[in-house]
């Protein structure tokens, strides 16, 4: 029971207890059943969805599950207690609550006026354990709104930014850092982690919902090295999950909420590859999960809580399914299948009757386990679900295989990053960290560092925001090549001409392929990568050091498309670094000639090259500057379409 000293990161559910209108009105409790073959002692229970009549019911796996009745106390006193020796030990820990809406993740974080939640009762503990030990505590409280941070103790702040140092530990550079020394204290300052008023610093526009977190700091002295010695235990309160496709969730504009669940879906996937040991963590794909970066691998500890709406609530069976995916991959049992029990209740029991087969079948759904949820909501109309991460590309037209490969997934930053240079940083300004020549470390080894937040235009109107049309051509093909080809520089970086000059260039290129003329009657002289790309190696005639495809990519190749499509991955990686480069080099006025750059954003990048020479080393990091992964596939067809202009 509670944490085994073993485990990284322990998944359990919480049932909320019905409110006084809900035990009124409600007659119809036998929606949730949990199973616990031991009692309290059962190492994995079983949470089953629906009416226990039903013939079909969802049942699926977690650590352990809180019933209605179960209060605070008892989580705490099982679960968060174990951890707290472990940060003064050196070791961090997070506890995260998340769920629905309206499921109780508030009233066991942070408690309600009469009963304390399981950060005050930690904090409680803290400080009677630091007053023993001759420990300080201190805390943060910061909230993370459409992946801008703030501070909930300083309003003034405009925003947190999230730094790295060179050993790993996560700096929140703007972030206060308040310490207590009694429960009065930490009382007082609490009020703002409830009750944020919206600041002049953040637009009315931006959304309601965040999630919230608190950080205890606990500093002990180091003898040896006459220095403090800090950990720390994180409280993440995760904002509500709803499905956007189904309507009239409370007022709450779609786009918020999908972002809301792609930071949830970001952060189980971060769960799911530390507990199955992956070589790559997406720590990159929220800055949730990049705040919480040096709490969660290693020997730090993680205990999720699943809020469980008692009543029927369909994104409640959503959140466990996402949480016994996680539990599943931690414990190792049954990697290639999921926890969804699908039984048909009545044939089971008759089949087990007859022929011994265990009342619980994991068979029907042995799939899927290895797959990451994806960041994007999966869409209605058949499950393509990636498609906040496919840049531009056109799905319908390309074979399976293909599809698989045109998952940005394929091509995460980490993977692109790690091909380029490590270069060394310099912070400018007096408020800089302590630590100089700061440097990203863990997932992005080689990457370097970059405030992550620095005041980022959040929305943009006008000829900032790209038109959404479909109309132009699909060139590319995601594929393995990208990462070389990235790394391939054919460009002077000092020298090379301007973007409309070698995307003319290309576009000769493009024409003279598409002439019919035969290519071994005359020979192409180009500098251009990408028109390099696109001609058959020995027909060019190269002016600059030129690396031609692998065999790998053309051994086998025996029809034309395929060539097309090998020579495609080229342009489209092409495309993507002059866009960058652009990115990096080009002055304001030429900034504006890329689609979805305004004056706000060209402002932006500026100050961005300030703090760093070359602040967009991989396509994601458009982000940075508040596109959407849309908005950058459609910069990118613009570029591309530009080309036949
Ligand atoms: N153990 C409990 N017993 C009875 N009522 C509870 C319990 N826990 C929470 N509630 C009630 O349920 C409602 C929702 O609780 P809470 O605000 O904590 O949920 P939430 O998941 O944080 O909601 P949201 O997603 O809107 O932030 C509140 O009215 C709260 O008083």
């Amino acid at each position: 029971m509670g944490f085994n000293p073993s485990r990284k990161i322990r998944v359990v559910a919480k049932l909320r207890g019905l409110t006084d209108k809900e035990a009124e009105l409600s007659t119809d409790l036998s929606w949730i059943s949990v199973k616990k073959p031991n009692g309290e002692a059962s190492e994995t229970v079983t949470i089953s969805f629906g009416d226990q009549s039903a013939s079909r019911k969802d049942s699926y796996e977690l650590d352990y599950c809180y019933e209605q009745n179960e209060d605070n106390e008892l989580i705490f006193s099982r679960e968060v207690k174990p951890l707290i020796s472990g940060v003064f030990s050196g070791c961090n820990a997070t506890v995260v609550a998340y769920g629905a809406k309206n499921t109780g993740k508030t009233c066991v974080i942070q408690g309600s006026c009469d009963k304390p939640g399981l950060a005050a009762l930690a904090v409680n503990e803290f400080l009677s354990l630091a007053e023993l030990n001759g420990n300080t505590v201190a805390i943060s409280f910061y909230e993370v709104q459409q992946d801008r941070v703030c501070d909930l103790l300083d309003t003034k702040q405009s925003a947190v930014f999230v730094l790295e140092d060179k050993l790993g530990k996560i700096q929140l550079k703007g972030l206060s850092k308040v310490p207590v020394k009694s429960i009065s204290d930490f009382q007082k300052l609490c009020v703002g982690f409830n009750s944020r008023k919206p600041t002049q610093k953040i637009p009315s526009e931006l959304p309601r919902r965040s999630h919230k977190g608190l950080i205890v700091h606990v500093s002990s002295p180091n003898e040896n090295l006459d220095t403090l010695q800090t950990s720390k235990m994180n409280f993440v309160e995760l904002a509500g999950y709803e499905d956007v496709r189904r309507k009239g969730n409370d007022g709450l504009n779609s786009v918020e909420q999908t972002k809301i669940n792609q930071s949830i879906y970001a952060f189980s996937n971060v769960l799911h590859a530390l507990g199955g040991n992956e070589s790559h963590v997406p720590y990159r794909e929220s800055k949730l999960t990049r705040i919480l970066q040096d709490s969660l691998g290693g020997v730090n500890k993680v205990l999720m809580i699943a809020c469980l709406n008692p009543l029927y609530c369909q994104d409640s069976i959503s959140m466990v399914k996402l949480a016994s995916r996680t539990c599943q991959k931690i414990n190792g049992a049954l990697v290639e299948s999921t926890k969804k029990v699908c039984s048909l209740t009545k044939s089971v029991t008759s089949l087990s009757k007859k022929s011994q087969i265990p009342k619980t079948v994991y068979a029907t759904t042995k799939k899927q386990l290895s797959y990451r949820v994806p960041l994007s909501e999966k869409k209605a109309n058949g499950g393509k679900s990636f498609e906040g991460r496919k840049l531009f590309d056109d799905a319908s037209q390309l074979t399976p295989s293909d599809k698989e490969n045109l998952v940005l997934e394929s091509i995460t930053s980490t993977e692109i990053i790690k091909e380029e240079k490590v270069k060394p940083v310099v912070v400018h300004g007096e408020d800089q960290p302590e630590e100089h020549g700061l440097s990203v470390h863990g997932s992005t080894s080689s990457e370097t560092i970059k405030e992550e937040e620095k005041g980022k235009p959040v929305a943009e109107h006008g000829e900032d925001q790209p038109e959404e049309h479909s109309s132009t051509n699909t060139l590319v093909k995601e594929g393995q090549v990208f990462v070389r080809e990235n790394n391939i520089s054919m460009v002077d970086q000092n020298k090379s001409p301007p973007l409309s000059v070698r995307l003319r260039e290309l576009s000769n290129t493009l024409k003279a392929l598409n002439s019919g003329t035969p290519f071994s009657a005359r020979r192409i002289k180009t500098n251009d990568a990408l028109s390099r790309a696109l001609l058959p190696t020995e027909l060019v005639e190269p002016t600059t050091p030129f690396v031609e495809h692998s065999t790998k990519d053309v051994k086998n190749i025996d029809s034309p498309w395929q060539t097309f499509s090998v020579h495609n991955s080229d342009v489209k990686n092409s495309v993507v670094k002059e866009c960058l480069r652009v990115l990096n080099t080009a002055d304001k006025e030429e900034l504006k000639k890329l689609k979805g750059i305004g004056e706000k954003r060209s402002s932006y990048i500026l100050e961005l090259r300030q703090e760093s020479p070359e602040p967009f080393k991989n396509i994601d990091d458009l982000k940075d500057i508040g596109l959407t992964a849309k908005q950058i596939k459609f910069m990118m067809k613009q570029e591309v379409g530009r080309l036949f202009d």
